[in-house]
């Protein structure tokens, strides 16, 4: 196994490989950019034009999307899997990764599109650092800009694996990609219908790559994931890299749509909400239901029809969601 294929090894022991790039035997390019940043280059004449970008680990105790990254890129490393796609492996927050907690000072993907310019911290320079790894990757002309941006979620989920897509004014989500999604084993999409300061709202509305934020199940230390199943998305991946996804497919079946209608914002260390602590994502509210207060009389209640919650963490810092209202969606203004 090529050296540079034990990204997550050299992460963990936060090491400097002495070789920067290696080739495979199969002639694919492998460059160390930085701390768990490696990029993948096909052989001359093997490249298909896309440009991947592979996130994990911008929460640190997120450790089965770790997994997953680290599985792929031992294939490339040791040949298994020949790349026809560029691809842009990031751990997100290495320190974060080393302490297996979800962040040191303050959650990462909430400093991205220019967030962690007003604040300070090493995790506002790995935010920065992370968007510049992104920026030079979709800096190429002409090319296919995909991101996915792997996470799993504090609690349980009635539906365990699904996408948020990011929101920008003017550009239209896109039914292809839902395809894709759904044949990687995603059974929901949330559509964002407001900008964001998540890593991938930050590629989807600045660097125009089609992206998305996966939750993939419930964050587990490393080594005890047998109950979070990637084996769908893992095998679409492999084909995504190696561009030997089926021609023609279309189906959208089992994939259930949804959209943001709001996001609960925490004000103050007033707020309270009205949930118990163990419930899951995607649970159902009624109208009329009070699902949270704060101070100055701030009160949320669900008005809409079919709401459901997901998200809710009363613990976040005052200024951050807090949890997100999703409601079903037609598809209808899919583009
Ligand atoms: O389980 C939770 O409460 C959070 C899981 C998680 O980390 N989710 C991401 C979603 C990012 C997005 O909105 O695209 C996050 O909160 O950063
Ligand atoms: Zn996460």
């Amino acid at each position: 196994m090529l050296a540079l294929g034990k990204l997550l090894e050299l992460t963990l022991t936060d090491h400097e490989p002495a070789e920067k790039t290696q080739v495979t035997t199969k002639g694919a390019r492998l460059r160390w950019l930085g701390e768990g940043a490696l990029e993948v280059r096909p052989a001359e004449n093997e490249d298909c034009g896309l440009d991947l970008l592979l996130s994990a680990g911008i929460h640190g105790n997120e450790t089965a999307p770790i997994e997953l990254l680290e599985r792929l890129l031992h294939g490339v490393a040791n040949g298994k899997i020949i790349p026809k796609a560029r691809v842009l492996f990031l751990f997100g927050n290495p320190a974060a990764i080393r302490k297996g907690e979800r962040f040191i000072e303050q959650d990462i993907n909430r400093l991205f599109n220019g967030r962690h310019e007003l604040s300070s911290g090493f995790e506002a320079l790995r935010a920065a650092e992370l968007e510049q790894f992104a920026r030079v990757f979709f800096s190429k002309p002409g090319r296919s800009r995909l991101h996915y941006d792997l996470h799993t979620a504090i609690r349980g989920s009635k539906i365990e694996q699904f996408a948020l897509y990011p929101y920008k004014e003017g550009r239209k989500h896109s039914r292809r990609e839902l395809v894709r999604l759904a044949a990687a084993g995603m059974e929901a999409v949330l559509l964002q219908s407001k900008s964001s300061i998540t890593f991938s709202a930050f590629t989807y509305e600045q660097l125009e790559a089609e992206a998305f934020t996966l939750e993939l199940g419930k964050a587990r230390p490393f080594g005890q994931n047998e109950l979070v199943n990637l084996d769908k998305l893992e095998a679409r991946l492999i084909r995504i890299i190696e561009d030997t996804e089926p021609q023609g497919e279309s189906s959208l079946d089992g994939l259930q749509l949804f959209s943001v209608s709001r996001e609960i914002i925490k004000h103050s260390d007033s707020f309270h909400l009205h949930l118990p602590a163990d419930i899951e994502n995607f649970s159902e509210l009624s109208k009329g239901y009070l699902l949270a207060e704060d101070l100055a009389e701030t009160r949320w209640v669900v008005e809409e029809e079919g709401a459901r919650i997901i998200f809710p963490n009363p613990k976040v810092k005052n200024g951050l969601r807090a949890g997100i209202l999703i409601v079903p969606d037609s598809g209808q203004r899919l583009g």
